[in-house]
């Protein structure tokens, strides 16, 4: 069973307090509906897992954990076991006392590409919406977020965040929330607010723009990373049933429209930092995710489309202030 308690005890005392008259109803809520054969299989992994201290924390360059004493063969092999439990696992990659957990994802790419344009994190308190596993939340804690916020709506998500967060030496600054963007109260009170990969699979994207700025401080910054497409002002594309192989894709805007977008949701300062395509080393099969990934997902003959014949995941990192 995961305990919350120590998050509403948290948030009692700052900014984030209005939440307490609704979520602790919601999660028990939460609780009811997902409790179920498979959770109770990865809670007990988290349950197995030992409770260690990092002597060596780095959450600046990358997500790492060490002793002065490394672990023995056999601990090495029950802790991997336990978290190979827990797969798939999309984002990462987490490096906990020389296990390396290579996930599908290089987020720290993703990490080290927004980075540099952002406001300082120092003291803030953060949400990521759509956290998956929390890596991100990690790498906030790592550039000086006071708090850091993850939703995301997925129980195996919660689990994951919850192993690393163990073997993190229980660390409270950042904290996993099991609901959706569309379940929070308007709490106005958050200095920055990440969307980063959710945009594309919201049925309306302007809403979720709203959801968003309802969250945000007076003048605070919103992070939002997206697929975009190349286009002028006017275009957007909505995918048949897949895009590359991924079934739940609504609006995928060129980057015009997406500033447009931001603008008519009463968005100032809107910047584009960062335009990228996700290559085959950003998003690969590993250990840790062995289904299909990127590579199966692009016409073999031409890395430029999917395999659905739409353009190939570009993306686009958008700033902008409320
Ligand atoms: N309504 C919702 N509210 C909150 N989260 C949601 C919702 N719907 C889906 N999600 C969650 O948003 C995440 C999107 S993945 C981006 C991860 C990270 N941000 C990254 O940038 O690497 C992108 C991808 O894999 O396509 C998933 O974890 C969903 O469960």
């Amino acid at each position: 069973m995961i305990n919350f308690g120590n998050f509403y005890q948290i948030i009692a005392k700052n900014e984030l307090a209005s939440w307490l008259e609704t979520l602790p109803a919601q999660l028990s809520a939460w609780q009811k509906q997902n409790i179920d054969s498979r959770f109770n299989h990865w809670t007990n992994s988290i349950d197995h897992l030992p409770n260690i201290k990092p002597d060596v924390l780095d959450l600046l360059h990358s997500v790492t954990a060490k002793n002065h004493t490394p672990l023995s063969e056999g601990e090495s092999k029950r802790i991997t076991h336990l978290l190979m439990s827990l797969s798939p696992w999309r984002k990462g990659p987490f490096s906990l006392y020389d296990i390396a957990l290579d996930a599908e994802w290089r987020s720290d790419w993703k990490w080290q590409r927004l980075i540099p344009h952002i406001r300082s994190l120092e003291g803030k308190t953060v949400l990521d919406v759509g956290c998956n596993s929390g890596y991100h939340l990690w790498r906030m804690i790592g550039a000086g977020a006071k708090l850091a916020v993850g939703i995301d709506p997925m129980p195996l998500f919660l689990c994951q965040f919850e192993a690393i967060r163990k073997l993190l030496g229980n660390d409270q600054r950042a904290h996993f929330i099991p609901v959706g963007i569309e379940d929070m109260p308007k709490l106005n009170a958050f200095d920055t607010v990440f969307s980063m990969g959710v945009l594309y699979h919201r049925r309306s994207p302007l809403d979720h723009l709203f959801q968003l700025k309802d969250q945000l401080s007076a003048n605070g910054q919103l992070i939002l990373e997206t697929l975009v497409i190349d286009g002028d002002e006017h275009q957007a594309l909505m995918p048949g049933e897949r895009y590359a192989q991924m079934r739940n894709v609504y609006f995928i805007p060129s980057i015009p429209t997406m500033v447009n977008w931001l603008a008519k949701c009463g968005f100032k300062d809107i910047k584009v930092v960062d335009i990228s395509y996700t290559s085959v080393d950003e998003q690969r099969k590993t250990d840790w995710m062995t289904s299909d990934s990127l590579v199966d997902f692009l016409d073999p003959s031409d890395h430029r489309k999917t395999i659905e014949g739409y353009p190939a995941p570009m993306r686009a990192v958008f700033i902008a202030n409320k």
